[in-house]
């Protein structure tokens, strides 16, 4: 499905319910499973959600988890420990290109028997569930968190818990935190310290009833589309002022694009200000929150602002090369963008190129990224139904601001 959305000179100030964060909810499936005394309210409609509740509840052998990379990492190591059971874990194309070696060799140490079904680190795997052999593990923590949510998730499940020391820079921290958060809610105590997270053994707990929060990565898109409106806000639920999910920075990030965020009733409005300096660059480390630098690239891009932002080592290895992506669709509207390994450069722009087709690479938030700037433009998006991996209901709630998604 490709979409045109129509130049709109201004939003409606409206209300929208966002769904249940796509993180907590896939933390909370698999804790559930292990222990089904947890009820979970608020869960994500995203696919990857929809994904990972059919994987936990299918019987078969062969289970396809699409494009949901934490169903991916962290269903490695629950199916890894179920002791007796075959599994063959894949998903799309793309995930087969996503590497999850570093989680295999970790599993490995523990005495899973886990091998590739065809490249050699990468998906799809086949698993035999087996009782570990150890209570320590060890790993690189610089390629990806969801490795190490993963080792989390199951750790208590495992007759003396689990130790796992990480090696190198820790990437994506909020993440390891939330995980550790939500286990903390449920009942299972842990410790992340000096880069070594233990975990208690817990074999049975008390109900529990975990709430979850709305998701702060749909927000952005919201914080786009105040920053480029006209005096105009938006007001999102359900949020909480101590949130779990490292995106949460949106908050801070975009008082300096002209975005106030204030808190009320599991609620949050944001409003347009002015921006402060539309002639200083935009300058932030983004490696505790990945997610959001196509949206904050982006609004700048809108703005006419220019930035650099850091900390994109892992942008490569998401659901397309997001940087690459970037670079070539705000130059289709444009824009000039240098990238690096783990850098994006935007310089600040003047006049945005009418009627560009923005290609969506399978990736959601290229799509969401984009769509704020029929704000300035009429565009179109191409595959827009890729958004429901983490947001199915986001064209929708576009048309509830005015927006016209043709
Ligand atoms: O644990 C999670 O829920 C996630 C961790 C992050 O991945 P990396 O740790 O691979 O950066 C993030 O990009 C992803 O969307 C969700
Ligand atoms: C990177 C993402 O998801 P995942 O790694 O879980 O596929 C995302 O939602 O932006």
């Amino acid at each position: 499905m490709n979409l045109k959305l129509d130049h709109i000179s201004n939003i409606k100030s409206n209300t929208l319910q966002i769904t249940g964060s796509k993180s907590e909810t896939n933390r909370l499936l698999i804790l559930q499973s292990l222990y089904p005394q947890i009820e979970i309210e608020n869960i994500s409609n995203s696919d990857d959600s929809q994904l990972m509740q059919a994987a936990l509840a299918s019987k078969d052998e062969v289970v396809d988890i699409h494009h949901a990379g934490t169903a991916m990492r962290f269903l490695t190591a629950y199916f890894a420990v179920k002791k007796g059971r075959k599994t063959i874990l894949t998903g799309s194309k793309r995930m087969q290109e996503r590497p999850i070696k570093i989680l295999v060799d970790a599993l490995r140490q523990l005495g899973c028997e886990i091998n590739y079904e065809k490249d050699e680190g990468f998906p799809p795997i086949k698993i035999l569930g087996k009782d570990p052999i150890t209570n320590k593990v060890s790993l690189a923590a610089n390629v990806s968190s969801q490795y190490i949510s993963a080792l989390m998730l199951i750790a208590s499940s495992l007759p003396e818990g689990l130790e796992i020391k990480l090696e190198g820079k820790v990437t994506s921290v909020p993440y390891i935190k939330m995980t550790l958060s939500l286990l903390k809610d449920v009942g299972i105590s842990g410790s992340f310290e000096n880069n070594v997270i233990r975990i208690k053994p817990v074999k049975v707990l008390s109900s529990k009833n975990i709430v979850v929060e709305s998701d702060w990565s749909s927000a952005s898109y919201f914080y786009s589309i105040v920053a480029l409106s006209d005096n105009k806000s938006v007001t999102l639920g359900s949020y909480k002022k101590n949130s779990y999910q490292g995106d949460s920075s949106l908050a801070d990030i975009y008082k300096k694009l002209g975005v106030e965020t204030t808190f009320q009733n599991n609620e949050i409005t944001l409003t347009k200000t002015s921006v402060s300096n539309q002639s200083e660059v935009l300058k932030l480390d983004l490696s505790n929150s990945p997610d959001i630098a196509q949206t904050i690239a982006v609004t700048c891009f809108g703005l006419g602002k220019g930035c650099y932002l850091t900390g994109l080592h892992t942008l490569k290895i998401k659901e397309t090369d997001r940087l690459e992506a970037l670079k070539t669709e705000i130059e289709k509207l444009g824009g000039e963008v240098v990238i690096t390994e783990n850098s994006l450069r935007l310089s600040p722009s003047v006049s945005i190129t009418s009627d560009i087709a923005i290609d969506t690479y399978h990736d959601h938030r290229m799509a969401m990224a984009f769509a704020p700037l029929a704000l300035r433009t009429a565009l179109y998006i191409n595959d827009a139904d890729v958004v429901s991996k983490s947001y199915p209901d986001f064209w929708n709630d576009l048309k509830k601001l005015d927006f016209k998604v043709l």
